[in-house]
């Protein structure tokens, strides 16, 4: 269960890709926040600056990309202004980041006890080597992976195995968040669906919160408290899971949702979104959306729309059409 406590704020976040004649701004000034234990998801097509974000928020952000603007406060401290200490202490103890590929970054030549107690014993020295490997069997066990097989190589261990173990290292040293961007997606359903359920289990028992970043966008449903929805480097619409779908404010999640196959009920054609996102150094003046939607008017062409709270819904969108 998420609290109504704010652990991440996320306010005017600001991301450019510097090229050498021109700069593409791919996250443009969001507005977010994540609460103690919730999991918020970000959904959008691709390209749309989820990944951007979820680096930004780790501040692993790297050139060509550069935070250009903004803050991002973890528990009331500016993470934008973290010297490098506190940043190392940050991005492990508060923050760990679960990839698509994470399973691939595991040391082929290394046995995976050394690899995680390494993280433990790096953040943790008074634990010493046997302190460490208490807690390396403690959190195989906890990601249900024999501990007899700490000693293992990663080629020994199943793709879906080595995710786990990644996920016991991202918890290692009991982050209030963790950032999953795609965690599960080189993984077969039953394998990603195994290993999300295992992932809400702990979350409700460790209280951490989670970022999710996936396409699959029936998975974040189920995962999420709340979720926003981005589009071409701007959050569209923040609104709870639950009705996301169901009563979606603005234009670009409707069509987000009617492209996706319903979990139950008759089949439906899949309307799709006709279109692309634009060329984000072409934009569109005003709403970025407006080229692409069936409702644009005059002024959607003239001027950008603002993200509100509408307390009826209880979610904010972007959109003239609700003013
Ligand atoms: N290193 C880079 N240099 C230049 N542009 C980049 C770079 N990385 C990303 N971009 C651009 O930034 C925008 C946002 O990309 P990002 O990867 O954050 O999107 P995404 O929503 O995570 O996409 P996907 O779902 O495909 O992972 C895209 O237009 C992308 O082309």
């Amino acid at each position: 269960m998420s609290s109504d406590r704010v652990l991440l704020e996320v306010r005017n976040l600001t991301v450019d890709y510097v090229g050498d004649t021109s700069i593409a701004r791919a996250v443009n000034g969001i507005d977010f926040d994540i609460r103690e234990g919730e999991a918020f998801g970000l959904a959008g097509e691709s390209g749309c600056g989820k990944s951007t974000v979820a680096f930004a928020l780790a501040r692993l952000t790297r050139l060509p990309g550069l935070v250009s603007g903004g803050s991002v406060r973890f528990q009331g401290e500016e993470v934008l202004s973290f010297e490098k200490a506190r940043l190392k202490a940050y991005r492990w103890r508060e923050v760990s980041f679960v990839f698509q590929s994470a399973m691939n970054a595991l040391n082929p030549v290394i046995p995976v006890s050394e690899q995680i107690m390494d993280v433990i014993e790096t953040h943790n020295p008074e634990l010493g080597e046997k302190g460490a490997r208490a807690r390396a069997v403690e959190m195989f066990e906890l990601v249900g992976i024999p501990p007899q097989r700490l000693d293992d190589f990663p080629h020994q261990f199943s793709g879906g195995m080595r995710q786990r173990i990644c996920i016991a290292i991202a918890l290692a040293l009991n982050p209030r968040l963790i950032i999953m961007d795609e965690p599960t997606t080189a993984l077969d359903v039953v394998v990603q669906r195994d290993i999300i359920e295992q992932i809400v289990e702990l979350k409700s028992r460790l209280g951490f919160s989670v970022l999710f970043i996936t396409h699959d966008l029936g998975l974040m449903i189920e995962f999420c408290d709340r979720i926003g929805v981005m589009y071409s480097g701007e959050l569209v619409e923040v609104a709870p899971a639950s009705s996301i779908l169901t009563n979606p404010q603005h234009p670009y999640t409707r069509a987000l949702g009617s492209s996706f196959p319903p979990l139950s009920g008759p089949r439906q054609r899949l309307e799709g979104i006709a279109g692309s996102p634009p060329d984000l150094r072409a934009l569109p003046q005003g709403c970025r959306f407006s080229p692409r939607c069936p409702h644009a008017m005059a002024l959607c062409s003239q001027t950008a729309p603002e993200l509100r709270f509408y307390p009826e819904h209880e979610s904010e969108a972007a959109c003239h059409l609700l003013n």
